[in-house]
């Protein structure tokens, strides 16, 4: 059975003095997934997420969260979400946990057991009764991200939140984030203008350009499945190899790649032994993220 999708955009539109900022927007986001929304400066992104949380207004369409229409259910959809869209509001001169006690005591029900375990998931456990003014960028967001999940929300919605940190806080993102989504079930949305990043973030990745969807894809299938993969035979007679395998050999010097499915490799790679060609390695290559979003808009830049 297929699960009630945590987002759904049904045909989303932001018109702003006759200027279509978003147009005709449609999308499920299945629960439980870091789900990437991808496209260059001005795409269309912050304005979709503003239209997520209410903090603009939709001109045509709806959006869905947990069923609950943004439109007409209001506190309903905006109870399952926690967000960080612009920069979260803290108290610079109180510790971490003083910033979680104070607004944990706006959302009804959050316990100190709680705090205590958003504190632990988003790994600031060593610093929580830190002034925020002696944490870093990285140890911020951190800190914003737990005071968006106090409540428990099914969804978190995160802007661009890559920007300004360096490699080594990004990594740390990336894991807390796949964190939540294991261990808390939340759907994690965050936007990027970066491929690179969110091909090592994300379960799957809509690509927005000029406030139109263009493609959604599902990394982790694309990863997983029987799919054909392009795979490198690395040999000493490049040019026997490709007439021993035919097909749609390409041939780049001592290498010759095909398109093959896991289950294919051993017996091509019999034959090429068996013909008495020698074989130095066999690898796949991958396809990114990069090479299949300029398949998508025909060689359009990114980022
Ligand atoms: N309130 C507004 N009034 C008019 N135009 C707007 C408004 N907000 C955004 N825009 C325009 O809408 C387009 C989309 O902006 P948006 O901020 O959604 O893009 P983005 O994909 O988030 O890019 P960025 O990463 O640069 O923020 C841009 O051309 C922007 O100038």
């Amino acid at each position: 059975m297929q699960q009630e999708p945590v987002v759904r955009l049904q045909g989303v539109s932001k018109i702003i003095s006759s200027r279509s900022l978003v147009s005709d927007l449609t999308l499920d986001i299945s629960p439980g997934q870091v789900f990437g929304f991808l496209g260059p400066n001005g795409a269309g992104k912050t304005t979709t997420i503003r239209m997520m949380v209410g903090l603009m207004s939709i001109s045509k369409g709806d959006i869905f969260i947990s069923g609950h229409s943004v439109k007409n259910e209001f506190e309903k959809a905006i109870s399952q979400v926690g967000a960080i869209v612009e920069n979260p509001e803290m108290y610079k001169f109180l510790t971490g946990y003083q910033n979680l006690v104070h607004f944990a005591r706006m959302s009804p029900g959050v316990t100190k057991e709680r705090i205590a375990e958003t504190i632990e998931r988003v790994g600031l456990s060593a610093r929580i009764h830190d002034k925020v003014k002696t944490y870093s960028l990285g140890m911020r967001q951190r800190l914003g991200v737990a005071q968006a999940i106090l409540h428990r929300p099914k969804l978190l919605v995160l802007d661009e939140p890559t920007n300004g940190l360096d490699p080594q806080g990004i990594r740390e993102l990336r894991d807390y984030l796949r964190l939540l989504t294991r261990e808390e079930g939340i759907t994690v949305f965050v936007s990027s203008h970066l491929l690179s990043e969110m091909e090592l973030m994300c379960d799957t990745v809509a690509i927005i350009q000029n406030g139109k969807l263009i493609d959604v894809r599902n990394l982790r299938d694309e990863k997983a499945s029987d799919a054909l993969i392009d795979v490198a035979f690395e040999v000493d007679d490049a040019e026997r190899a490709a007439q021993l395998l035919g097909g749609e050999a390409a041939i780049q010097s001592n290498v010759i790649v095909l398109p093959l499915s896991r289950e294919q490799i051993p017996a091509m790679n019999a034959k090429l032994v068996q013909a008495g060609v020698q074989v130095f390695s066999i690898r796949s290559v991958t396809r990114t993220l990069e090479d299949q979003f300029l398949q998508v808009t025909g060689g359009g830049s990114i980022g």
